[in-house]
């Protein structure tokens, strides 16, 4: 099937850029699959920003068309992936990491976060980070979240996590840090920033006129009236006292390990969770292929996979197998917020068109 994308509502929106991620890693090539299947999902121009030789370490006949500047991306999109080139200090070798490549990755976030800001990007995709890799080149922030926010002149905090699927969104309150410091860094400050981020994006880039905001406890039984932990009383009701004094539906703390069958996913339309593991081990459970890593709090928007740089499959000649579901969620979704459209479908809604069991190719 060809598509006539001039005739598309997406031609008069800035493009999307999707950054290359880690080079040796899984990114690259579902970039440019993503590219090769632009007919398929009836796709609007994107562009990638990152080292030609990492797309083309993965898919060695890829075209790829070097362009100097977003506005070129429709011009070239059908002929090659548009691709705004990134320096990188050394050879790609896939599934092997490199302290040579960390530079070229960060770079390439640092382009898109610009572009995004200045509007010639409508909105960033990008490709997983091998989180390890770029700590040894000295990347000082956690992940993607927290450094976009820096790199858009906010605090850290200002960006929350959220990962969503059909069904499910969850928010991490805290994120990258070791369990063991988890209930240290757990605040009410940061119960309250991350409930206040998620209701605003629920109402405007999500479409639900009235959130309904469910949140974990920290400890098993919701801490069991004290008896086994008092974070709950001491730290999440008095943030969900404040929150509701502001009005907010939300409720809690729950047990977590009650929060995520069918019928409770149904009464709330976002679960605000204690740490990283509470809210991603339901989210992949439910929908490891669909789901999506969304930024909250920024001024840009972000969408990523759910997943990671999965190198252990590229490692292994594999690269082929990799599904491109989330990669192809994540665009969607960042087209449909970049045009100020509702993302997303509600919870239990099935209707976005893909399914949980059959790969997006
Ligand atoms: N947005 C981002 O930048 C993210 C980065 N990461 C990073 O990725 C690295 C590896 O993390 P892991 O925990 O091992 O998670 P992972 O998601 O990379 O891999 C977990 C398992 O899932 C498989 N897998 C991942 N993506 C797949 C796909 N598209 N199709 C088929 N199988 C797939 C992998 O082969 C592996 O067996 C870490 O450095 C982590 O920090 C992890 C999640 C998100
Ligand atoms: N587990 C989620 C993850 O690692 C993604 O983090 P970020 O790079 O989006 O901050």
């Amino acid at each position: 099937m060809s598509v006539d994308r001039n005739t598309t509502a997406e031609t008069a929106s800035p493009p999307v850029a999707l950054t290359m991620g880690e080079p040796a890693g899984v990114g690259p090539s579902l970039i440019a699959r993503l590219w090769l299947s632009r007919d398929k999902h009836a796709l609007p121009p994107f562009f990638g920003i990152g080292s030609r030789t990492a797309f083309l370490a993965h898919v060695a006949d890829l075209p790829v068309r070097d362009i100097a500047h977003p506005a070129e991306t429709a011009a070239a999109f059908d002929s090659g992936l548009p691709l705004l080139p990134v320096d990188m200090a050394g050879p790609v070798t896939p599934g092997a990491i490199s302290a040579d490549t960390a530079a070229g990755v960060i770079a390439a976030l640092d382009m898109a976060v610009s572009l995004a800001l200045s509007g010639d990007a409508g909105a960033i995709v990008t490709a997983p980070i091998q989180k390890s890799a770029l700590y040894g080149a000295g990347f000082k922030a956690a992940g993607h979240t927290d450094y976009l926010a820096q790199r858009c002149g906010l605090p850290a905090e200002t960006a929350v996590m959220m990962l969503a699927c059909d069904g499910l969104r969850v928010v991490p309150v805290t994120v990258h840090i070791p369990l063991k410091e988890v209930a240290r860094q757990l605040t009410p400050d940061a119960i309250v920033r991350a409930a206040h981020a998620t209701h605003e994006a629920l109402k405007t880039r999500f479409g639900i006129a009235a959130p309904r905001l469910a949140v974990a406890g920290l400890n098993p039984h919701a801490g069991e009236d004290g008896a086994l932990g008092l974070e709950e009383g001491t730290h999440i009701l008095p943030a969900l006292r404040l929150l509701r004094d502001h009005g907010m539906d939300i409720s809690g703390p729950f047990p977590a390990d009650t929060m995520f069958h069918a019928e409770a996913r149904n009464s709330f339309d976002a679960a605000l969770c204690m740490y990283h593991d509470q809210a991603l081990i339901p989210l992949k459970t439910l929908d490891f292929w669909g789901g999506v890593n969304v930024t909250l709090g920024l001024p840009i928007v972000r969408t990523s996979p759910d997943h990671g740089t999965a190198l252990d499959l590229v490692a292994d000649g594999k690269t082929h197998e990799a599904r491109l579901d989330s990669m192809l969620a994540a665009f969607r979704m960042a087209v449909s917020l970049s045009q100020g459209r509702i993302s997303a479908p509600a919870a239990g809604d099935m209707s976005d068109g893909h399914s949980r069991t059959e790969p997006a190719s």
